[in-house]
């Protein structure tokens, strides 16, 4: 399934936190959505998975604007992993993994044998078979990660939505985690704070800067030590690795940020924010071409 964010603007408190950003994911492909601490990654996710509508433009997932997709279609299509929400729950791992069933379900227990053996392979697949009977508030950040993957894994939607899948996990299961969800070949879009894990894993990267689309495009295109200075306030230098010629960031130090401008406060909602947000004639910009982007002012 092809994800398109298409000219998204999206306000808060009445402050606008995402403006006019446009980039596709094509079928299959992992995007990494790259950004700052508060620039907006974690709400342009949440338009794509339909838990805030946009106030301008639309996100479509297959050419079909998310809020026209009933909650119950689009669980079936959109499977989200969030920063560990389950730390408190009260089930087991394998209970949390049978959860991502749910919108698959045709009454009570009628799937119960073909769930299970979803949920089992799902846990296997992450590599927490071992812990599918231990209660989740017993389990390390990282095991309640993959049990996390593991109940997107077992909902089986094609579009996969990571919010820093790898924050938790050691370095072993942080690149087990890439190749795994390299693997799966579902749409994905992955916040992922490790510019490194990104250039090595992505297909495409997507950097925010201050709520705008500052640059994307293949990580090796993006991912210049002129776009890190201004978006991350980093020095770095660019390396190529020897074997894949992927691209490895060497960071230096912090730079000063150039100064951020005061909140863009806006004015109440002209629209009612249960109707649907109306059709953009502006096209989607493709991966394939790196944009650059002036930075708007900071939304926060
Ligand atoms: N419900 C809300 N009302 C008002 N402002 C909000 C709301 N939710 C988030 N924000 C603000 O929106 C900005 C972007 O937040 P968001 O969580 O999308 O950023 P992020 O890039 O995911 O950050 P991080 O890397 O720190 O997780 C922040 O300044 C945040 O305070």
């Amino acid at each position: 399934m092809t994800v398109e964010f298409d000219g998204v603007g999206i306000r808060l408190g009445g402050a606008e936190i995402v403006r006019d950003v446009s980039f596709a994911v094509p079928r299959g492909r992992v995007a990494g959505l790259l950004g700052a601490n508060g620039s907006g990654k974690s709400t342009l996710l949440r338009a794509l998975y339909g838990a805030v509508r946009p106030h301008e433009g639309e996100v479509r997932i297959d050419g079909v604007p998310v809020p026209r997709l009933r909650p119950r279609e689009r669980a079936r299509k959109v499977a989200v992993v969030l920063q560990d929400t389950m730390i408190d729950a009260d089930m087991t791992a394998l209970e949390a993994v049978l959860l991502g069933r749910t919108p698959h379900g045709r009454g009570f227990g009628a799937d119960r044998a073909a769930d299970l053996r979803v949920a089992h392979g799902a846990l296997d697949r992450v590599g927490a078979a071992d812990v599918a009977g231990r209660p989740l508030s017993a389990l390390s950040g990282g095991y309640r990660q993959r049990v996390s993957l593991a109940r997107a894994i077992a909902q089986d939607g094609e579009v996969l939505v990571l919010d820093e899948p790898t924050n938790h996990l050691d370095i072993e299961h942080q690149l087990e985690l890439m190749h795994l969800v390299a693997d799966l070949g579902r749409t994905t879009i992955a916040v992922l704070h490790d510019l490194n894990l990104a250039a090595a894993h992505c297909d495409t990267v997507a950097v925010l800067h201050r709520g705008g689309l500052a640059a994307v495009g293949p990580p090796r295109d993006v991912l210049t030590p002129g776009l890190v200075r201004e978006v991350f306030a980093v020095d770095a230098i660019t390396l190529t690795r020897p074997d894949t010629t992927a691209p490895v960031l060497a960071f230096d130090r912090a730079v000063p940020r150039t100064e951020d401008v005061p909140a863009s406060r806006t004015e109440p909602e002209p629209r009612d924010a249960s109707s649907p947000a109306g059709p953009s004639s502006r096209p989607a910009a493709g991966p394939a071409s790196p944009r650059p982007a002036a930075p708007p002012p900071r939304a926060h």
